[in-house]
């Protein structure tokens, strides 16, 4: 474990040294094709992420879920499938510089042409929200993504939360919060027109992201955080096993948890919340 790493990092052990560009790349479509590749375009599809003359920034942190969106998207492209632009940006938090130079080496292996650019969260995180600085770095982070890509004149911006990630942060608000909420596959930027949030990765699990990633010898960064890592425990980390627990007596408790958030229906459920405002089910009962 590096000094910047909390208990709850998992480090990705690559299984041989890496991989030239051109094997890694066929890697994708070819052993990997059914887990990534045929996931990514339903994603895509299913979700309409992508529409005609779209401009994408495609944001990357250098850890395994962009580096790996990013060659997703660049395949699309080199297919034709869609009409469509790519821009690659990363935002520099105030990286420790050899985290930064892992990041620069590995994009410059993979061909991904990057745009980094500063903006220190870390030191803003640390200073305003000493006991929980993950929300507000989340929320900075954002503005700072949306501000970039609108600069390079992009409409969207693609972020690499993957499959387990909807299904941790759903389980995750029900245990914490005691709501039900999971995270879409895009949405329309808050005090940015004209932008969107997309999640191309929405289908694509993570087991198969880390597989490949090993597998083409790419040391992603992996917890680059220098500010949360030490002081709190990852509960994303305890709900990842607490969930791979659970899948012991309930095989397909993932895909359950997943579809859920598809599914829910409106006849049962007492009350909600829609733009901001609070409402219940007593509404409608009279009416019917
Ligand atoms: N510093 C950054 N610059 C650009 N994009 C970022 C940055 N940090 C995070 N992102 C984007 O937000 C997504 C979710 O970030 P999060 O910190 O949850 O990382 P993650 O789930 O570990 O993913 P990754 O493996 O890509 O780091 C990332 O996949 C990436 O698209």
């Amino acid at each position: 474990m590096t000094e910047f790493e909390g208990a709850a990092c998992g480090q990705i052990m690559p299984e041989e040294s890496r991989k030239p560009l051109g094997e890694i790349e066929k890697l994708m479509i070819t052993k990997y094709r059914k887990k990534l590749w045929t996931k990514f375009i339903k994603g895509v599809k299913d979700y309409q992420l992508i529409q005609s003359g779209d401009k994408i920034a495609v944001a990357i942190s250098g850890g395994k879920d962009s580096l790996v969106m990013a060659k997703l998207f660049q395949e699309l492209r080199k297919n034709g499938i869609a009409n469509f632009d790519l821009e690659f940006i990363a935002m520099d938090p105030g990286y420790h510089p050899s985290i930064k130079e892992l990041l620069v080496d590995n994009c410059k292996h993979l061909n991904i042409p990057l745009h980094i650019f500063e903006y220190q969260v870390f030191e803003i995180a640390q200073e305003k929200a000493k006991d929980y600085p993950c929300y507000i770095c989340a929320k900075m982070r954002r503005g700072a993504l949306y501000a970039k890509a609108k600069e390079l004149g992009c409409n969207k911006v693609a972020l690499g939360h993957h499959y387990n990630d909807v299904i941790e942060t759903t389980m995750l608000n029900l245990f914490y919060t005691g709501n039900f909420k999971t995270m879409l596959p895009k949405l329309k930027a808050q005090n940015f027109d004209n932008m969107e949030l997309i999640r191309p990765m929405y289908l694509i699990e993570e087991k198969d992201i880390t597989a490949f990633t090993e597998n083409s010898g790419i040391w992603p960064l992996n917890c680059a955080c220098m500010v949360a890592s030490k002081k709190i425990g990852s509960k994303r980390e305890e709900m990842k096993t607490f969930i791979e627990n659970m899948k012991e007596t309930f095989p397909h408790v993932d895909r359950k948890i997943f579809r859920a958030g598809h599914n829910v229906n409106m006849d049962c459920i007492i009350g909600w919340q829609k733009d901001g405002e609070k409402h219940s089910y007593l509404e409608e009962y009279d009416k019917m």
